[in-house]
């Protein structure tokens, strides 16, 4: 049971994650803080908007939580680990969703043994429907990662990964869902250039994607089978895939794929 919940970081990534947990009610809005670097206008949004607590006051912040999630961009984390490491205790668990960065390289930053939990979550998660891996640092026990599975489980899936593969995760599940935004924007673009109104575009493509993404999860079919079941020889979806494939969209997907992997290990380089 956690007593408090901390984020460190106040931009897409902590609102995606408390908005789920704040609809969960897995944890009761007084319970939840929020701090940042400077942005006051933010922390006071989010107050307002989902009832949570803030303080500039970062030791305040720390102080008494029993999991404090740093959510801040990479090249912030020094800086922000660095200015609450002194506030932090081994009895708390701190939750890295930060891209690339090892818990090892966080546990140097930190300059103690305190548990460690690297996840990768999506935006996904203000909508429960998170895809999360979550890996553990050498200080951190399976007791911490049960409790860093329970608190994302409440958002979404969590799966425990190696944390060698973190960057693999980062690059499908991480960033997937801006990948199947990019598709979408190209659908309502074309839906809207063949006469559709937006509206009715939107509709149809969101509820398409839901579909199909529901079909992936229960049909117990793979997505070969499922493309297969609806290309009719000669018809309208050979049309459209045979122009896909010409563009090689596939290859481009793989390489967008690599390069989003690759991108990973320099971030966490960079540290
Ligand atoms: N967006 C996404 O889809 C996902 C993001 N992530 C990871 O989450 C992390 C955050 O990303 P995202 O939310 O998109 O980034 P944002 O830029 O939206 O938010 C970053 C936040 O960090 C705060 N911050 C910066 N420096 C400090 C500091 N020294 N102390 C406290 N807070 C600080 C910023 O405050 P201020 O505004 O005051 O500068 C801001 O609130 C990244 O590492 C990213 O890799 C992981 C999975 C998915
Ligand atoms: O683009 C990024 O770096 C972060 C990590 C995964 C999603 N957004």
């Amino acid at each position: 049971m956690i007593e408090k919940l901390t984020f460190i970081g106040a931009g897409s990534m902590a609102e995606s994650i408390l908005t789920g947990i704040v609809n969960s009610e897995f944890l009761p809005k007084e319970r939840i803080f929020v701090t940042n670097k400077s942005d006051k206008e933010r922390l006071a949004f989010l107050e307002k908007q989902y009832e949570v607590q803030h303080t500039d006051d970062k030791q305040k912040t720390v102080d008494g939580a029993d999991v404090i999630i740093i959510a801040v961009k990479p090249y912030d984390l020094e800086a922000s680990v660095t200015s609450i490491s002194d506030c932090l205790s081994a009895d708390q668990l701190l939750i890295s969703v930060v891209a690339g960065v090892a818990t090892d390289t966080i546990s140097q930053l930190l300059g103690n043994e305190m548990p460690v939990v690297r996840a990768m979550p999506n935006t996904s998660s203000a909508a429960g429907q998170s895809a999360t891996a979550v890996t553990r640092g050498k200080f951190a026990s399976e007791k911490h990662l049960k409790t860093a599975m329970e608190l994302f489980s409440t958002i979404g899936t969590a799966t425990e990964v190696a944390e060698a593969d973190m960057h693999a995760v980062t690059a499908i599940s991480g960033s997937g869902p801006a990948y199947v935004y990019y598709l979408v924007e190209a659908m309502e673009t074309a839906a809207v250039e063949a006469g559709l109104d937006y509206d009715t575009a939107h509709d149809l493509i969101t509820q398409t994607i839901v579909g199909a993404g529901e079909m992936l999860r229960t049909s117990g079919l793979n997505p070969s089978k499922l493309r297969e079941n609806i290309t009719s020889p000669g018809g309208t979806t050979q049309a459209g895939l045979e122009t896909l494939s010409g563009h090689n969209v596939y290859e481009a997907v793989m390489a967008c794929v690599q390069q989003a992997r690759e991108r990973s290990i320099e971030l966490g380089k960079k540290l």
